[in-house]
């Protein structure tokens, strides 16, 4: 080899080298196999005030007529009553098939935005900047999301609220779907929910950074079963704190009937502002936060425990 060829494969290896002691985190492998974890848990745990949070923000409002539901209880009472307990698990399918690789996407959308975003000391070094640094990459992950959770929420959004025996089953709902308007059918709701989760997911992890080093305990590395459900529950009440106006504008725009919003997600917010006024953006708060707590918690204690377990396995 000639010694210019041999200048240049150093410094080519000194640049691998660099960028792998500079690119903080887990691997992109462990990441998605670890977040694909983390999804399930929390799937299983969050469904049923997830059914809650859809049925009442969808639920049509007459002007000087009761609600259908006058609250969470309300909601889940009537909802055992008509379906049994059964019917607050109703939809779960279409989110346990597509929560496995959305999760797994998701937080591998967050490693890549690490590797774009962030230094070597942006995990250890929680300043404004590297805030700033985390919650960029948390927003990157929003957009390797958005192609799986815009239909998957268009279908598990339709299902969760038709009215008992219109549809049998996620798969008769989406060939009924896809037929009556194709795959821009399937995608409506794709803007609302792209932008939903970058904004969303930027406040999720930084918040989960933020609480997950202030828990460690003095000398340790991270801070303990206790700590992560903590953390991860709350970083979940931070994501719904910022996302539940975007996201009953999305539920409302995805179940409505074709071509009532002919301007999407603007025109449902002109016709919520007009009929109920900013408070019905938030509508559904208590089971959204009710759910996000448990199901976030369960989702990082899974994300966590599988990393360990990948660093016990020695994945790449
Ligand atoms: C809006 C949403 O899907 O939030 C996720 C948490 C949850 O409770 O489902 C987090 N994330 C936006 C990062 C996918």
């Amino acid at each position: 080899m000639s010694e210019g060829a041999q200048v240049i494969e150093f410094e080519h290896d000194d640049a691998l080298k660099a960028a792998a002691v500079a690119a903080p985190g887990p691997s992109l492998l462990r990441q998605f196999i670890a977040g694909g974890a983390g999804g399930v848990c929390l799937v299983f745990t969050g469904h049923p005030l997830d059914t809650v949070k859809v049925k009442i923000q969808t639920m049509t409002v007459v002007k000087g007529q009761a609600p259908m539901y006058s609250g969470t209880m309300d909601c889940i009472n009537q909802t055992i009553k008509s379906d049994g307990f059964k019917g607050l698990y109703k939809g779960m399918a279409a989110p346990i098939l597509g929560v496995t690789p959305m999760y797994a996407l998701c937080f591998f959308g967050f490693g890549v935005g690490q590797k774009i975003f962030c230094k070597e000391d942006s995990f250890t070094n929680l300043n404004q900047e590297n805030l700033g640094r985390i919650a960029l990459a948390g927003a990157t992950s929003g957009l390797f999301t958005t192609p799986i959770l815009a239909p998957g929420e268009r279908l598990k959004c339709v299902m969760q609220t038709a009215p008992k025996g219109m549809y049998d089953g996620p798969i008769d709902c989406l060939k009924k779907l896809y037929g009556a308007g194709g795959m821009k059918s399937m995608m409506r709701g794709f803007t609302a929910t792209a932008g939903r989760d970058s904004i969303a997911s930027a406040f999720y992890f930084s918040s989960y950074e933020v609480l997950k080093q202030a828990l460690t305990p003095a000398g340790e590395s991270g801070p303990g079963i206790g700590g992560t459900l903590l953390a991860g529950g709350s970083a979940g009440i931070f994501n719904w704190a910022i996302a539940l106006p975007i996201d009953t504008l999305k539920s409302k725009l995805q179940v409505a009937p074709d071509g009532k919003y002919p301007h999407g997600i603007r025109s449902v917010f002109r016709e919520v502002m007009q009929n109920e006024g900013p408070r019905a953006l938030y509508r559904g708060f208590v089971p959204v936060m009710l759910r996000a707590f448990p199901a976030n918690a369960a989702c990082f204690l899974g994300y966590e425990s599988a990393l360990k377990f990948l660093d016990y396995v020695n994945c790449p």
